[in-house]
């Protein structure tokens, strides 16, 4: 029986509900509740423990020819950490406000909403009767949030992976203002990176060369000049946010501190900076490299630096890791007239100016896009209060059915492998 939407929100709720946040996500509970889903959706299910205490769920819909390459549905369970105190509605409670639509949870854009939408537009094919021609799998996976090194980097080099024969993959996008969709064919890499000074401590009162903090503002400095040139890029028009590189300082440490606070009259032998950079595919990284040895973290100011992340803008091919999404790749045709028969448009495709798991499956050279149905809705991923419309979910769900149709039928009706097109 098709699901009334009170009963489809509800569900959505109860998953925005489980605290699947970074550092500590109750995965158990987010496994626990996704099976039974899948379990009402009619999936096989199976939880892979790639690595201890991340489970990863991989469903399956088998398709009436199984030897055709599959479409890999994915989403991430796990979200960010939040403030709690500064949001309007609690960031797990999932409040849905009745005057506009919106609800409010952490997770709501990125991404529980996609993983949802995935499993009740699935719901809504089998009621229909559909049944697609390749097997479709849904992948539920932990720890993206923190570079995916316990979910997707050890599944794609697995067994259960490989055996999958996956042909396609659809992972996470952004909303989109406007009433285009937003497609990513690519993605920025991530480096983090902790720059460190070492500096001579003396009396707060005395001007001197070398200190640590001096050592290190000179690097924050040459930093931020670098950061306003490519802001300036993207302000003036000249470039998109994915085609420059972005610096952003996410932490500050420095000082001696006390209980009271810091003492004011002494300066630091140490002083630290965290970083938050992101690299477009096509960027030199050897200039970026050399830049941060010789301007940001010379040696010479006795300043050194490591990094926390530091993933490769190319595939195992060693080239840029991108999805064609023009006619020649006919899984982007696909995709362009699936999203336009459920009555959307999508703009230009862009490069995904954060990061995701879609760079595991394009480094082996799988075409993977960026799609989150949300039009008309403001981008507030890691952001307090994010919501999505009530509406906004609902109308996704059909766009995924559209998608999962469109993407699993084969076009020429594959009776054999001897018949298979180009897909
Ligand atoms: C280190 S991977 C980064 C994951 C996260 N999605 C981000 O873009 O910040
Ligand atoms: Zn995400
Ligand atoms: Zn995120």
């Amino acid at each position: 029986l098709p699901s009334s939407d009170a009963d489809v929100i509800s569900r959505f709720q109860e998953y925005l509900r489980i605290d699947t946040a970074q550092p500590a996500p109750d995965y158990a509970a987010a496994v626990a509740f996704l099976r039974g889903q899948a379990s009402e959706a009619g999936l096989e299910a199976r939880t892979l423990e790639l690595v201890a205490g991340k489970p990863l769920l991989v469903l399956q819909w088998p398709g009436r020819w199984p030897s055709l390459p599959s479409i890999l549905l994915n989403s991430h369970t796990d979200v960010v950490p939040s403030e709690p105190h500064k949001w309007d509605h609690p960031p797990f409670s999932a409040d849905l406000d009745e005057a506009s639509g919106r609800i409010y949870a952490r997770g709501s854009q990125d991404m529980k909403c996609v993983g949802m939408q995935y499993l009740e537009a699935i719901r809504r094919l089998r009621s229909a009767g559909y049944v697609p021609d390749r097997n479709i799998y849904i992948t539920f996976v932990p720890d993206e949030e923190i570079g995916g090194h316990g979910g997707v980097e050890p599944f794609v080099s697995s067994k259960e992976f490989k055996d999958m024969n996956v042909g396609l993959v659809l992972d996470e996008g952004l909303a989109s203002p406007g009433e285009e969709y937003r497609v990513f064919y690519a993605e920025r890499s991530p480096w983090w990176l902790t720059i460190k000074a070492k500096g001579a401590p003396g009396h707060g009162a005395k001007l001197y060369d070398g200190s640590a903090m001096e050592n290190l503002m000179k690097s924050v400095e040459a930093i931020r000049r670098f950061r306003t040139a490519q802001f300036d890029l993207v302000k003036s028009g000249e470039k998109a946010e994915g085609d420059v590189v972005s610096v952003n300082f996410a932490y500050l440490k420095a000082g001696t501190p006390t209980p009271m606070g810091f003492v004011m009259n002494l300066q630091p032998s140490e002083a630290e900076v965290g970083l938050d950079i992101r690299i477009p595919p096509s960027a030199h990284v050897e200039a970026l490299e050399k830049r941060l040895v010789e301007e940001w973290a010379p040696p010479s100011r006795n300043l050194t630096f490591e990094f926390k992340q530091k993933m490769s803008v190319l595939d195992n091919f060693g080239k840029p890791a991108m999805t064609l999404a023009d006619s020649t790749n006919p899984w982007w045709l696909l995709l362009e007239e699936a999203v336009k028969s459920a009555g959307g448009k999508l703009g230009k495709p862009e490069i995904f100016p954060a990061s995701t798991d879609a760079r595991y499956f394009r480094q082996l050279g799988l075409p993977a896009f960026g799609f989150s149905p949300m039009a008309n809705t403001p981008i507030l991923l890691h952001d307090h209060n994010e919501f999505l419309r009530k509406d906004e979910y609902l109308k996704g769900i059909g766009v995924y059915e559209s998608i999962i149709r469109v993407l699993a039928t084969h076009k020429d009706g594959a009776k054999d492998d001897e018949s298979r097109a180009e897909l």
